[in-house]
């Protein structure tokens, strides 16, 4: 399988306290991968340094490597709206915009500046029909996407997200706002989408993992644990700890 994206050895420290002691860590394409890890172990942290969300933090220093199709994310040469436009996102909390739905899914293809109508219209179509909320929006494109449920809210991010054709799709707890239908909905919509798309997704539901995930990387205070394919991991982990962790011994 082949890896799209690399990180080596990545450190992150927020002022003095370090986050991240040196994570190595491949992604493989059209995969899913689940990070899982207690509270506060650095999951967010180390997704957001998949595509720089964490550059505008203040005092924030992050070393080592990331290579994305081969090239270094953190290089100055590096074009951040591509980079994101490869790369996207969608947040724990629904965030769609305060606009219709239409102009919420046209929204990144219009910043990379298509103006087609009609490349636009198909696009908007394509992306809600992949995310599965085109039948509950089709009638409705000019509504206000936060006028929608939660659930539907967040596969209109999805549809969002996927509209400007990405690689990879980092995804932050995606469904732990979510009421549990809305939560396996999504989660359906995910397995059918990483045919076509890799996603790489923070989660503390380690049943949901189990279920969607091919590889699981387990994290502890800053530092990768284990990484593996999902089932290897969840029947024979190579380390206690993280046998006692899947396990629910501390959480
Ligand atoms: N902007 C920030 N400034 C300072 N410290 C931060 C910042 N963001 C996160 N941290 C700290 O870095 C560590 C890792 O946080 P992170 O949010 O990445 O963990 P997490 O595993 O995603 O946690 P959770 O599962 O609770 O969301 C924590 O100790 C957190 O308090």
């Amino acid at each position: 399988m082949k890896e799209i994206i690399t990180a080596e050895n990545v450190k992150l420290s927020y002022g003095n306290y370090e986050a991240l002691h040196g994570i190595n860590l491949s992604f493989h394409e059209k995969e899913l991968t689940a990070l899982i890890g207690p509270s506060g172990c650095g999951k967010s942290t180390f997704l957001r340094c998949l595509n720089r969300m964490n550059d505008d933090i203040e005092n924030i220093k992050i070393t080592g490597k990331i290579m994305f199709e081969g090239q270094d994310i953190y290089s100055p040469k590096m074009d951040l709206v591509s980079l994101r436009k490869e790369v996207g996102m969608v947040f724990q909390q629904p965030t769609p915009f305060p606009f219709s739905v239409y102009n919420n899914v046209a929204y990144g293809l219009r910043i990379a500046g298509i103006k087609d109508k009609e490349l636009i219209d198909q696009r908007v179509e394509e992306s809600l029909k992949e995310a599965a909320i085109w039948e509950e929006t089709k009638d409705n494109l000019n509504r206000n996407a936060q006028s929608f449920s939660g659930g539907q809210q967040q596969r209109i991010c999805i549809a969002r997200a996927l509209a400007v054709r990405p690689k990879v799709v980092l995804l932050d707890e995606p469904t732990s706002a979510l009421d549990p239908i809305s939560s396996s909905e999504i989660e359906e919509t995910l397995m059918e989408l990483k045919k076509q798309f890799t996603f790489i997704m923070v989660t503390h539901n380690l049943q949901q993992a189990g279920r969607v995930a091919d590889q699981t990387a387990f994290l502890m205070n800053g530092n990768l644990i284990e990484a593996g394919p999902t089932e290897k991991m969840f029947i024979a982990p190579e380390k206690q700890i993280t046998s006692d962790y899947l396990n629910g011994r501390f959480g």
